[in-house]
């Protein structure tokens, strides 16, 4: 087997590669519009009530409508589940790995495919929607060979006369949440992770996003995975969330999304039902408010750009994105200049053209959420670039920037996921980190500084799972950046990891006197 290597982003300059994104864009467009049913035991069920996908940059168009689950066919999706754990645990985990080669390998062939549907169901600009297809490419490889390495256990000592092993087997049925804005790559990686591991699955993606899901889950019965691994039920949180986080049969819940549906998840998954004879375990990866620092001593250009790009990049929309800079006070202003020259010139539009650097927010709520934490950052702080939007035919907002701000301001502290930055000033590099960790998040960060003491210090002190040196704080790579953050932002469970897939085992001692 090769070693493992990450998939790489596609030129879009090079003419051929531009060609082969507007064939994909050729090939959705021979789909879009469809209805989808739910996947149960490989049965196809269409239901009367269904979710409606459409363009965020783009209201009337519709990707899709999916059939929504309701209670009774989530029961049903679980007796499923549960039936085929029996047999799916047994399945050698070599059989598990192939599938999600074979996945991989199916998706890469259809990439462009992948991404154009992004572009029109996410809303992601070009690159962005690239990255995210390879991010779901390079968890399937990455994770297959992981479990190649795991299938051994690891080595325990055994005394004179007896024989010890010990070994990983799966959990059980496991629940997969999964969030909108990396629709393909976070709902691949989390439903790949739990399966290749030998548990069974219930896959509710996000209601904005679940024709991109469904794709996958043909890419998975392409590629051998049986029926009744992995169950497609779409649905409203509110409608069937609590119930199968709550349902006595779920071993795991695997939720990737905001912190107030993390912490409910959390909260419900502790409570042992009626019929339930295991805690049940959570993996929840949640929301950030992430800063990017800049030193007096710093490449101030690349302090801007690293600011503008990881704000902006996906208008915001990413849990990593860098909503907030904590400036030296002897280099503020300067900063400040440089990324109102930059946010100004940033260029968002309609992602179908490749000339927007980053395009619509996902829906009306969200839209309606980040122009009313505009209104709050003109109260709070001073506006210096944006701070208008336009929702009559997608959601647009432009980038915006706010500086001045008061390091405990709402707009320094509260979760916007859009395309806002607030920024402000410390007196020293101390105060610096100080102000980066005042937030009850803890997921990515940055150091921008050419002071060698400076770097070991935020090593030590600033507390995020990811922390990033003389860059943006977006963008980690499967199996180079493993991803998870601290406090508020969920359990660390480092996706794209060497330890993640633990997470959905339990570890087996067996000890035999020879
Ligand atoms: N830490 C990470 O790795 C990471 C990655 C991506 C996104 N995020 C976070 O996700 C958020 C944006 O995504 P979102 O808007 O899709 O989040 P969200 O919490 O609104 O939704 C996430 C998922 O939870 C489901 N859900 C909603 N209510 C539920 C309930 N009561 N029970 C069970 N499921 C329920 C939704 O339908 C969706 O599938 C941001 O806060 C972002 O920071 C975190
Ligand atoms: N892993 C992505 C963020 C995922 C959350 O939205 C990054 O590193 O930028």
């Amino acid at each position: 087997m090769i070693p493992y290597k990450h998939e790489p982003f596609t030129d879009f300059t090079q003419k051929e590669n531009e060609q082969a994104l507007l064939e994909g864009f050729k090939t959705i467009e021979g789909y879009l519009g469809q209805d989808y049913p739910l996947i149960i035991g490989g049965e196809r069920i269409m239901t009367e009530d269904k979710l409606v996908s459409f363009n965020p940059a783009n209201k009337e168009e519709t990707i899709g409508r999916v059939s929504k689950a309701s209670r009774d066919l989530a029961e049903k999706a679980m007796n499923v589940a549960d039936e085929t754990f029996n047999t799916w645990r047994k399945m050698k985990p070599e059989f598990r790995a192939d599938v999600l080669f074979k996945a991989a390998a199916i998706v890469r062939r259809r990439k462009h495919e992948f991404s154009a549907l992004l572009v029109k169901e996410a809303g992601k600009p070009w690159h962005e929607a690239d990255a995210d297809t390879a991010e779901g490419i390079d968890f399937l490889e990455y994770y297959a060979r992981q479990m190649l390495q795991l299938k051994e256990g690891m080595h325990v000592e055994s005394r004179p006369g007896e024989y010890n092993q010990f070994h990983y087997i799966p959990l059980g049925v496991g629940v997969v949440i999964s969030p909108w804005n990396f629709a393909f790559a976070i709902m691949a990686g989390t439903t790949a992770a739990a399966l290749v591991t030998g548990n069974t699955v219930l896959l509710k993606p996000a209601s904005t996003t679940p024709v991109v899901a469904y794709k996958f889950i043909e890419v998975l019965e392409e590629a051998g995975m049986p029926a009744g691994v992995v169950n497609f039920i779409p649905g409203s949180g509110s409608e069937i969330g609590d119930y199968i986080v709550d349902h006595p049969r779920t071993r795991f819940v695997s939720f990737t999304g905001s912190r107030e549906v993390g912490t409910r998840i959390y909260e419900r998954a502790a409570i042992v039902n009626e019929g339930q004879i295991w805690l049940k375990r959570v993996i929840a990866e949640m929301g950030g408010k992430d800063t990017i620092v800049v030193d007096n001593d710093a490449d101030l250009e690349l302090a801007a750009e690293a600011i503008v790009k990881s704000a902006f990049g996906f208008s915001g929309q990413k849990c990593s994105a860098c909503s907030r800079a904590v400036i030296h006070e002897e280099v503020y202003d300067e900063v400040v200049e440089r990324v109102e020259k930059l946010a100004k010139e940033t260029t968002y539009g309609d992602p179908i053209d490749n000339q927007s650097f980053t395009g619509p927010v996902i829906d009306q709520a969200s839209y309606d959420k980040i122009m009313s934490y505009i209104e709050i950052g003109k109260e709070e702080g001073r506006l210096v670039a944006g701070g208008v939007g336009d929702d009559s035919k997608g959601f647009f907002v432009a980038p915006t920037v706010f500086a001045d701000l008061a390091p405990d301001a709402r707009l320094m502290q509260e979760e916007i996921f859009g395309p806002v930055v607030g920024l402000t000033k410390a007196k020293n590099f101390d105060e610096a980190i100080e102000i980066a960790n005042n937030t009850d998040y803890g997921l990515t960060g940055a150091v921008i500084t050419n002071n060698r003491e400076h770097i070991e210090q935020a090593r030590e002190d600033f507390h995020v799972g990811n922390l990033y040196f003389n860059r943006g704080c977006t963008g980690a790579i499967v199996g180079y950046h493993p991803f998870g953050g601290f406090n508020m932002s969920g359990t660390d469970s480092k996706a794209g990891g060497p330890d993640y897939l633990q997470l959905h085992m339990q570890g087996k001692t067996t000890s035999e006197m020879l």
